[in-house]
């Protein structure tokens, strides 16, 4: 099963992975042609009717495998008002070779003829509200023949995710929906035959630039839209809050709070003043600041606890305390990755990100090769019903609670310079206050790793700085 949504990831990593989208159009179009030859006999009226986008795309593609049956195409609309280049390129080929097609200009002009098979190319995922005309008149037309209906991916009119129609449909009698059937195909009549277009296998695990998808920003997202975070951290350490919560700021995060001890709240403010402080008495996190850090962490998106907040005993039974009474969603990085075992049963939804070491006081045995880490990490995942990146040459990231493992192969070996984890931590917080866990995980993990080759291309060794200064020019790639 899969979504709209999510097949246009797949789509666009396939193309990041070598494999184009005309490429796949090709193949829908093959994938097509198989099933009309299935139902269709060798004298049959063959006519093609196709939409505007890559829907009537993929019906030009599989004329060119229907020559036996000597097809017309129908295109609803002017050829210019073609929306996208692969489906004019695919209509120029046609009309170059000398096909039998048709320029349907309004529904007056709309001569179905009587065909043996139709093949419905109308609209697929991209329909958007009820069937304009001409469309609308021909699904009319096409639902009063007697002609088998074959529909490309979805049946015109038909939301490929509910299966709702706005107005009208195409009653199909066969669907070629490609790659993954879609939710809204599953209670219909008709046969649905699921083809292979050839996406390659690993285009749903490897993060790709397919991925930013997800982060579809609104255009008019206002101040607070877009997350807020609250990064628990500091003590010991001052750095490492400031990177995180300048992270979280670089990616896109509205508002971004940092609790950490007053004796280095001070500077953890002169790094940015655009970071709200929240000062906890003292020189480290301790259980007295608990309630404290519950309170400002409910009024956020979400919070991140770990940064340079070292491994004293009294820090580690506070955070734990925290992880086990937060109820929202929570990066655990660093120091305190080592007390999540322990902090059963919590409410939050965590995200853990852990190097190596950090991954093996989590009680994980991580291998050496990637291909083995997804199962590692799957384990630990699915142990502590948490999202896990195990970061690395390849990180590799496993959502606890549905098995899916996705891997990041983005980054350099620069970035092992102290200091990248705490930009990851910040980054995925501003990720997950707007996606889910696992995509956030995957997409921090993925713009991390392509801002640190961005800041290593430019410079021999890098800072976590550099890091962060490329992280708004990679979201806008
Ligand atoms: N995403 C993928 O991985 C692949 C998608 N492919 C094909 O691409 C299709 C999606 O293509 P598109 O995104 O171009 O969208 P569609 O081709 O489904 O429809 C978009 C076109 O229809 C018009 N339209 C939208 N709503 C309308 C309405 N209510 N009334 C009249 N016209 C309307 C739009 O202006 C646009 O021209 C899929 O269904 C599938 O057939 C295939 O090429 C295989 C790969
Ligand atoms: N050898 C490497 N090659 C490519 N990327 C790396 C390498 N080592 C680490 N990274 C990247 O740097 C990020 C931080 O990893 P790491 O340095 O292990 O964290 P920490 O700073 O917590 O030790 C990870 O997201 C990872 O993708
Ligand atoms: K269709």
């Amino acid at each position: 099963m899969i979504t709209i949504e999510e097949m246009a990831v797949v789509d666009a990593n396939a193309a990041a992975l070598g494999v184009p989208r005309k490429q796949l159009m090709e193949s829908s179009g093959r994938a097509v042609a198989r099933v009309v030859r299935e139902y269709a006999d060798p004298k049959d009226d063959v006519v093609i009717v196709a939409g505007r986008g890559n829907n009537g795309g993929d019906s030009f593609a599989a004329t060119r495998f229907l020559d036996a049956y000597d097809p017309t195409v129908l295109l609803l609309g002017r050829a210019e008002t073609i929306s996208t280049e692969i489906s004019w390129e695919n209509w120029v080929a046609l009309n170059r070779g000398e096909y039998d097609t048709r320029e349907v200009r309004d529904s007056r002009d709309l001569d179905l003829g009587t065909p043996d098979l139709i093949v419905d190319g109308i609209l697929g995922t991209g329909v958007r509200g009820a069937p304009r005309e001409p469309a609308h008149t021909a699904i009319e037309r096409i639902n009063e023949s007697n002609g088998t209906v074959v529909s490309v991916d979805v049946p015109s009119g038909m939301d490929a995710n509910t299966g709702t129609v706005a107005s009208v449909a195409v009653d199909a009698d066969h669907t070629v929906t490609f790659h993954d059937v879609k939710p809204g195909l599953d209670s219909m009549e008709g046969s649905v035959t699921v083809a292979d277009i050839g996406i390659p296998a690993m285009a749903d695990t490897l993060v790709e630039r397919g991925d930013l998808l997800r982060l579809g920003r609104a255009p008019d997202s206002h101040k607070g839209d877009n997350g807020t975070v609250l990064v628990i951290g500091g003590g010991p350490y001052t750095g490492a809050p400031a990177l995180t919560a300048q992270a979280a700021l670089a990616a896109g995060a509205d508002i971004v709070r940092v609790a950490c001890p007053t004796s280095v709240a001070a500077t953890v403010q002169s790094f940015n003043e655009g970071l709200i402080m929240t000062p906890l008495d003292g020189e480290r996190l301790g259980s007295d600041h608990v309630s404290t850090l519950l309170e400002a962490a409910t009024e956020m998106d979400v919070a991140v606890i770990g940064p340079g907040l070292g491994a004293h005993e009294e820090t580690l039974t506070a955070a734990q305390s925290f992880i086990s009474s937060f109820d929202g969603t929570c990066v655990v990085d660093a120091d305190p990755l080592g007390v999540v075992p322990d902090a059963a049963s919590t409410d939050a939804s965590l995200i853990c990100t852990p190097h190596a070491g950090e991954f093996h006081r989590m009680g994980g045995d991580p291998s050496d090769g990637w291909r083995d880490r997804m199962d590692d990490v799957r384990t630990v995942a699915t142990d502590l019903d948490a999202t896990v990146l195990l970061k690395g040459r390849y990180d590799v990231i496993a959502d606890g609670s549905t098995g899916r493992t996705r891997v990041n192969r983005s980054g350099t070996p620069e970035m092992t310079v102290g200091g990248t984890g705490d930009v990851l931590a910040g980054i995925v917080g501003a990720f997950a206050s707007v996606l889910e866990p696992i995509h956030a995980a995957a997409i921090g993990a993925y713009i991390n790793g392509r801002a640190g080759e961005r800041a290593s291309n430019e410079r021999a060794s890098i800072s976590p700085l550099d890091i962060i200064d490329r992280v708004p020019e990679v979201l806008d790639a």
